[in-house]
């Protein structure tokens, strides 16, 4: 059944947004007792926006990014994707949403260590039973400058070329949404901004949208607004904002 996006959320062309996160808290239990992770977020993402969320260490930033790409579920609230809310879905409904309209890019770029560039690429095509062709393969690791990597391994390349390829492999399905998290964390300043600009472009290019964790105000300054998460609840934003504004921003959350 569809979920009810609030008109107000709709976007001038009338389409629902890319993502809805309506009202969903998070909470871990273990022996050791609960945690509210997250305590009750709303926020919609439009279509084609680049949005960076920010916040202090244990403020719920990726367990919001686990639950708005259906990797998590959340306790209660519910995650609506293109208008198609992810609780309604099985588990195999979930995962084909998954590999066809969510790309991910994360920290630890999750290469297959034993396949070459080129089939590391293709393979979230196959996951979905398409047969990956060679000039689809080929254009995105021209995209990402890699074209000349396409027979190497993974550990046969720097950690920004990995995550090239990360990026390539989640371009290739021409996802709807794109999740990041501290997709820069672990690449020097270059390398962060050529990252960074392949996440904008896919946005001012293809018209895709991105979602990104960081603590980098300079990365965050690529995007078109900063959602600051301070113990679970959104507790502000910021449209194109500068790395300085950005970083006084964070350092207000933290006081
Ligand atoms: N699997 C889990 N089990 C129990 N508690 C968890 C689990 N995952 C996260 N938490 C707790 O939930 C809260 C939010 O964690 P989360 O990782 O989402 O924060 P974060 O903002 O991403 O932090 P960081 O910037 O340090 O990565 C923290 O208190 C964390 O300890």
């Amino acid at each position: 059944m569809p979920h009810p996006v609030p008109p107000a959320w709709h976007q001038a062309d009338g389409r629902p947004p890319a993502l809805l996160l309506d009202g969903i808290t998070k909470t871990y239990r273990s022996k050791a007792g609960a945690v509210d992770a997250l305590r009750g977020v709303t926020y919609h993402f439009q279509q084609g926006s680049f949005t960076a969320v920010m916040g202090p260490s244990g403020s719920g930033k990726s367990t919001l990014l686990q639950c708005a790409a259906g990797l998590d579920k959340p306790t209660t609230g519910a995650v609506v994707l293109n208008g198609t809310p992810l609780h309604g879905l099985s588990e195999v409904a979930l995962t084909k949403l998954r590999r066809e309209q969510m790309g991910f890019v994360f920290q630890a770029y999750n290469l297959l260590p034993s396949l070459t560039v080129y089939d590391n690429v293709a393979l979230p095509l196959r996951l979905t039973g398409r047969r990956p062709q060679r000039r689809d393969v080929h254009q995105v690791l021209q995209q990402v400058g890699l074209e000349d990597k396409a027979g190497r391994r993974p550990a046969e390349l720097s950690g920004g070329q990995q995550q090239r390829v990360a990026i390539a492999r989640a371009l290739i399905t021409r996802p709807a949404v794109f999740f990041a998290d501290e997709p820069t964390g672990a690449l020097d300043s270059k390398t962060s901004r050529q990252i960074l600009d392949l996440l904008r472009s896919a946005t001012d290019a293809s018209g895709q949208t991105v979602v990104m964790v960081t603590h980098d105000p300079l990365a965050a300054a690529y995007a078109d607004r900063v959602v600051f998460l301070s113990d679970g609840v959104v507790a502000g934003s910021l449209d194109r904002g500068t790395p300085q504004q950005i970083a006084a921003a964070m350092s207000d959350l933290e006081r």
